[in-house]
Formats: structure tokens, C-alpha cells, sequence
């Protein structure tokens, strides 16, 4: 009976980026055979551990290998390993479907490729492959139709898979395919000018082997034409011959001295452990010998994967023993606030068939993530100082995950806020045109203010930073914790801070008048992360974290102290009436209405006591499904501005007045927009607005 040809889709996801591939102008097309031969590297490293670990299966790993054999004639170039291959379902899954599909970035990234490409602007599409690293699929862009036929270990019949790229691909059963994977791809014609080479060219593909694959563990053999030997003497000189040779050195990277080694060859190899296609920000060898010995070579990336906020993230550090690869993401040697660290540790004492199980008990491998996480830690840190433009780039694309660390890593807390760096009213503005100090606000007793467009590092800790949203755009800086406190200066006790939205939002509000006014430094916190660090950090050097948007503010000297005090008491006597009336008319929404003091041009603000909950977090909590209790807070009235002392007067002398109702709910909404919160009820106050200004024409 002849073997069923199945015709399957590909997923809409996956159509599309096949068709990207096979339309790219994407210039490194030569990635494609990295990207086989890391797949086959993988596949070989697991064949051996599951032949370990299950003595039962029947596979024989003497010659472990990976071969490439091209056919100029045919025009076709194969890459065939004898490693743990795929089962008719796991071709479905793993080459028909896109392993990383449903997940918005991807889909938004696909989308705006799309777009560009209609718009004729390529770049867009060339910057989603290099981000994305598009694994198998990168065969499409040198050839018309790819074949991969596979054989599991420990199966009797294989699977044959081929594609032309386009809507659909066919598989059927394939009785006789050895064991492993073999991908065979009906090249492209070569077109140099579009960088795509002659890849049945012996010479090509030992350089592009040699570049991008040299440290592979495994043999990469490839037939080649060897010239004879120098002839003995009265000898002619023997006939060229073809023999297969081992093309790669499968040099271990981590075992050789980094000075032996070169930034391609790192950036190769990162490629490799981490899937990416970006070169490494920082590489980080390591040695450790003594009681318990490891080699380690990690890398912090460039960009951020775009699963970095996902649950099923991508991997990051590789276990090997003894040279022998273990497993993929090792979760208990990297804490997972670095699970942005890529790269291997290649422990000398533990077992060859170690488990989860027994690494989660492990107390080695808890001393080697102490040791890796203080090596991290420490290069950041050593970044911030050396490398400014650098550390400004991790900041950027992994400051967020880091200060994860701030909760779960108590032991590393205050290197991690050392290592951590701040917007704040001190440090340039961002893009978007909101000015941190416009009225001058923090020109500090030096002199060192944030240079108006952000581009250098000044000394007191403010760093510049590429906010990667492209050159010309006014970058924003950042300060370190230690930069806003010796600007401070010894006699401010706490590090003052506001969370919001966005910088805007933060600066626009109205808690902020009073610090403004007393050029006082404010942090601003813009990342969700930061709603709940702040909460259970301590303090840094022995400064409390304050919010401005909780509890009393006290920016007073002794003297204006008192003065204040004065003023409140007789004022609070005078405003008795419209804040108890207030508050019993706004009881739904607040738990008390008071003077404030920290206002200086808007007539009110809300605040939370001081261990309340941020309004941004309570969003948060909700958000994950958590049930709260309605917070309620405190709506603090500014006794200087005209519309509190006007709704006092008109409350004094005409109590009934309905109108004045609307009024105080107007000036309670107004406080809520002001801080960029959102109204319970915005048709409501939309509704209450427009009949107030009807009724003033
Ligand atoms: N030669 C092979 N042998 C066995 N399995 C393979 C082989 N090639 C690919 N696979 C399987 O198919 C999956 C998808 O491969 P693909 O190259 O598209 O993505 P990836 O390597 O997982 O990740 P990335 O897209 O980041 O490179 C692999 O994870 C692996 O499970």
C-alpha cells in the first residue's frame, strides 16, 4: 500500500512569516545553516542524555555526528544528524506550527512587517528576523522547497516533511529513514548581490561552518576534494582525492582562556546557547576551583527576547557535566530575575543523571548560583562604571526584570539598588516632551544638573541612556540612588518618590506642586514592578523610600514648621464647615477631606495613607483576577485657590444649594484626572461638567 501524502496548512502565524522569509532582503541569509546545524547540535545532545538516562533504549551513540552534504549539480544541500528525531507529531508541531505563535509581540511585530512591506520598506521585516530569530524557518530565505525526513530514537518508521514555503505543506509516513533528522533544501539560484551564495560551494560552506559553528560540540563532516601529499622525491604528484572531514574544531568555548578567544566567536556561540540572533552586551567567563569546580561562560543580550514578561519565557542557562550537556534552562542556577542571562555552566562533581529534583536539594548548586548571581551583579556594576552607553542599554532592556530582584533576592537587595538607575525630576526628560524641571526645580548646590539633552553623564550619578527610540530623539538619563542622595544632602532623611503611569502623568500631578516649589528631588517610577518594591524595601544607606503621594509631606524648615502650623490650625477652623460637609457628601468615594499642604496651583489632590495601596496597584491585583475591598482615600483641598475659598463662601451662605453638590463632585474628579486615575463614573462627571458650563454662558 502506498504511504498517505497528507496536505496541511500552515498556521495563519506561520504563513506569515514564511512568507516574510522567503521575501527578505534579509543580509545575513547565511544564518540558515547555523540555525540546522544548532538544531542538530541539540538534537545530538539530547539523544546521548536520553540514551544515559534510559538504558532500555535501543540507539547506538558510538558516532554522533552531523553531516552536510551539498550537490551542485542538484543543486541541493543537505544536513542530517543522527540525533534524537521527531515523531509524526512533533514534525506537526514543532516544523508545522510556530512554536512561539499567539503571543501579542509576535503578532504585532508580524503586523508591522506587513504594513512596512506594503510601504515598500524592508527594514522593518529584516529587524523582526534579527530579533526573533526564525530558527528552521530562516531555509525558506536560500531555497525554494525544504524536505526534512526524521526518525525518532527507539521507532521503527520515520516521517517525511516538505514544503515549498507557501500555504501549505505535505507529510507522509517515510518506512525506511534512518535515524535522526535530515533537512535537504532545493537551493535558490545564487545571487551574490542579494547575499545569496553558491551554498554547494565546498569553500562557502566551510567558511560559513568555520564562522558560525566551530565550537560545536559535535563532529560537523563534510566530503571534500583533499589535494594529495607532497610527492617523495622522484614521486609524481598524486590525484586529489574526496574524503570526508571534520570541518569544525569542537573547541568547548567555556575550557579556553577568553584571551584566546574572539568577540565573533562569543557572539557565535551566544547565538547558539540563546537562540538569538543579537550579539551579546556582555560576556562573562568564569572560573571556580576548590571544593566544588565549574566553568561557566554567560552572556547578558543586547535586546530583550520579546517573552520576557511571559510565563513561558525563553531559556536561559544550559547544565552541562563534565563537558556533557544536561538540560536547557536550568531554573535553579539562574534566581529568575536574571532570566535574561544566557549562556552554560559546566559543573565538574555532579552526577551525569542529575535531576530537577536533586538540583533543587542541591547545596552545590546553590553555591554556584551564589557565585553566578554575584558575578552578574558585579559585571553590571562594573558596566555602570566603565561603560556608560552599555549599562544605559541593559538598563533599558532589562532594568525592569532586575528590580524583580528587589523582592525575591533579600540577600542581594542593596547591590541591586546600587546597581538600579532612576528617572527623576533631576534627570532629563524623554521624548515625549514632558520637562523634568522647567522651572527650575533641582538645580543642585554644584551646579551638576542634567544636561538638557540627556546625552552625557554627569558626574553625580545622573547616566545618560539611549532610550532606543531612535538617534535625534533627546534620550532620557537616569540617577542612581547614590546620586539623588548626595544631592539631597545629609539633612533629608528619606528618598522621596511618585509611581505612575508614565513620566507625564507623574510630574503633571498635583502632589508634586509643593516639591516643585522647594526644589525638592523626586524619583519617578513608571514600571509596574516599581508599585510593589517600594513597599517592601526598606530604605537605601539608611533613607527611607517616602511616596509624595502618601501619608502628610513635611518639606518645612523648623521655623516654616510652626509658622504652617499656625496657619492650618486657625485655617482648619475657618474650613471646619466645607470639609466635614464635603466629606460626608463624597463619603462613597473618600475617607477623609482635609487642607493640604502640599498644593500650591490645583485646588485638590487625593492621597493614601501612608501604608495604603498605590491606585495603580490596586488596578494591578484586580487585574490578576484578586478580589479587593474598595480603597477608598484621602481628598486633600488647597485652602489658597479661588475654587475651594469661592465653594466655602457660596456653602456658608447658601447651604441648600443643590449646585454646590455637583460642585464638590466635580472638584473630587478633577483631583482623580489630575493624578491620571480614572473616574468611576467618567459619563456621570461628563455629564455634571457640561451642565455646569451650560448653565455659566
Ligand atoms: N534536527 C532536529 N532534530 C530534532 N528536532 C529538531 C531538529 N530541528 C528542529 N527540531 C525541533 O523543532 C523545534 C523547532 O525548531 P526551530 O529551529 O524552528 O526553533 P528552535 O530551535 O526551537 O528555536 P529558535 O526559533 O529560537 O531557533 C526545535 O525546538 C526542535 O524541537
Amino acid at each position: 500500500m502506498a504511504p498517505s501524502v497528507e496536505t496541511r496548512e500552515f498556521q495563519a502565524q506561520s504563513r506569515q512569516l514564511l512568507d516574510l522569509m522567503i521575501h527578505s532582503i534579509y543580509t545575513n541569509k547565511d544564518s540558515f545553516l547555523r540555525e540546522l546545524i544548532s538544531n542538530s547540535s541539540d538534537a545530538l545532545d539530547k539523544l546521548r542524555l536520553a540514551a544515559f538516562q534510559d538504558k532500555d533504549l535501543d540507539v547506538d551513540t558510538s558516532d554522533l555526528h552531523i553531516e552536510v552534504i551539498a550537490d551542485p549539480e542538484a543543486r541541493t544541500l543537505t544536513v542530517r544528524d543522527n540525533g534524537i528525531g521527531m515523531t509524526h507529531d512533533e514534525v506537526v508541531d514543532l516544523i508545522g506550527t510556530l512554536a512561539k505563535s499567539g503571543t501579542g509581540q509576535l503578532r504585532e511585530a508580524l503586523a508591522a512587517a506587513e504594513e512596512a512591506k506594503d510601504a515598500d520598506n524592508p527594514a522593518a521585516a529584516e529587524a523582526l528576523i534579527g530579533q526573533f530569530g526564525i530558527g528552521f524557518y530562516s531555509t525558506f530565505m536560500v531555497a525554494d522547497t525544504v524536505t526534512l525526513v526524521s526518525r525518532k530514537a527507539g521507532e521503527d518508521a520515520g516521517t517525511k516533511w516538505q514544503s515549498r514555503g507557501e500555504d501549505t505543506y505535505t507529510i507522509e509516513g517515510e518506512a525506511d529513514a534512518p535515524q535522526g533528522t535530515s533537512v535537504t533544501l532545493d537551493l535558490k539560484p545564487a545571487d551574490d548581490e542579494n547575499h545569496l551564495f553558491d551554498y554547494t560551494s565546498e569553500q562557502t560552506l566551510t567558511g560559513i561552518i568555520k564562522r558560525h559553528s566551530d565550537f560545536i560540540a559535535w563532529p560537523i563532516r563534510m566530503e571534500k576534494t583533499v589535494p594529495a601529499p607532497p610527492p617523495e622525491e622522484g614521486e609524481e604528484q598524486g590525484e586529489p582525492t574526496r574524503e570526508v572531514v571534520t570541518v569544525n574544531s569542537q573547541k568547548a568555548l567555556w575550557t579556553r582562556p577568553r584571551s584566546e578567544v574572539t568577540d565573533e566567536e562569543y557572539a557565535e556561540f551566544y547565538r547558539h546557547v540563546s537562540h538569538g540572533w543579537d550579539s551579546p552586551l556582555e560576556v562573562i567567563p568564569m572560573k571556580a576551583e576548590g571544593t566544588f569546580e565549574y566553568q561557566a561562560l554567560l552572556f547578558i543580550p543586547s535586546q530583550a527576547p520579546f517573552d520576557l514578561f511571559q510565563r513561558e519565557h525563553s531559556r536561559g542557562v544550559q547544565l552541562y557535566v563534565k563537558r556533557v550537556f544536561i538540560m536547557d534552562d536550568c531554573e535553579e542556577l539562574m534566581p529568575e530575575y536574571l532570566r535574561f542571562v544566557k549562556g552554560v555552566v559546566d559543573a565538574q562533581d555532579l552526577s551525569l543523571n542529575v535531576s530537577r529534583e536533586i538540583l533543587q536539594q542541591d547545596r552545590q548548586v546553590r553555591r554556584i548560583q551564589k557565585g553566578l548571581v554575584r558575578k552578574v551583579l558585579s559585571t553590571i556594576a562594573e558596566m555602570q562604571d566603565k561603560r556608560p552607553d552599555d549599562y544605559a542599554t541593559f538598563w533599558e532592556q532589562f532594568g525592569r526584570v532586575l528590580k524583580e530582584g528587589l523582592l525575591s533576592d533579600a540577600d542581594n537587595q542593596k547591590k541591586i539598588l546600587e546597581v538600579s538607575s532612576f528617572q527623576s525630576t533631576h534627570t532629563a526628560a524623554d521624548a515625549d516632551g514632558a520637562t523634568a524641571d522647567a522651572d527650575g526645580a533641582t538645580a543642585d548646590a554644584d551646579g551638576a544638573t542634567a544636561d538638557a539633552d540627556g546625552a552625557t553623564a554627569d558626574a553625580d550619578g545622573a547616566t545618560a541612556d539611549a532610550d532606543g527610540e531612535g538617534a535625534g530623539d533627546a534620550a532620557p538619563a537616569r540617577t542612581t540612588l547614590a546620586g539623588y542622595i548626595e544631592r539631597a544632602g545629609a539633612d533629608q532623611d528619606v528618598v522621596y518618590y511618585m509611581t505612575g503611569e508614565s513620566r507625564q502623568a507623574v510630574e503633571n500631578s498635583p502632589h508634586m506642586e509643593a516639591f516643585r516649589a522647594k526644589g525638592v528631588e523626586v524619583l519617578i517610577l513608571t514600571d509596574p514592578v516599581d508599585e510593589v518594591w517600594v513597599d517592601a524595601v526598606q530604605d537605601f544607606d539608611g533613607k527611607r523610600f517616602q511616596s509624595i503621594a502618601k501619608g502628610e509631606v513635611d518639606l518645612d524648615t523648623e521655623d516654616e514648621r510652626k509658622a504652617a502650623e499656625e496657619e492650618r490650625e486657625k485655617r482648619s477652623g475657618e474650613f471646619a464647615g466645607l470639609t466635614g460637609w464635603m466629606q460626608e457628601l463624597l463619603s462613597e468615594d473618600v475617607k477623609e477631606v482635609r487642607l493640604s499642604t502640599r498644593l500650591t496651583a490645583s485646588p485638590a489632590c487625593v492621597v493614601g495613607d501612608t501604608f495604603d495601596i498605590t491606585p495603580q496597584l490596586e488596578k494591578m491585583y484586580r487585574a490578576m483576577g484578586q478580589e479587593l475591598p474598595q480603597m477608598k482615600r484621602i481628598l486633600e483641598i488647597n485652602p489658597t485657590h479661588p475654587l475651594v475659598t469661592g465653594l466655602r463662601a457660596a456653602h456658608e451662605s447658601r447651604p441648600d444649594d443643590a449646585g454646590l453638590a455637583d460642585t464638590a463632585h466635580l472638584v473630587y474628579g478633577m483631583a482623580v484626572l489630575a493624578e491620571g486615575g480614572e473616574l468611576s463614573d467618567p459619563a456621570a462627571f461628563a455629564k455634571l461638567l457640561g451642565d455646569k458650563l451650560s448653565s455659566s454662558l
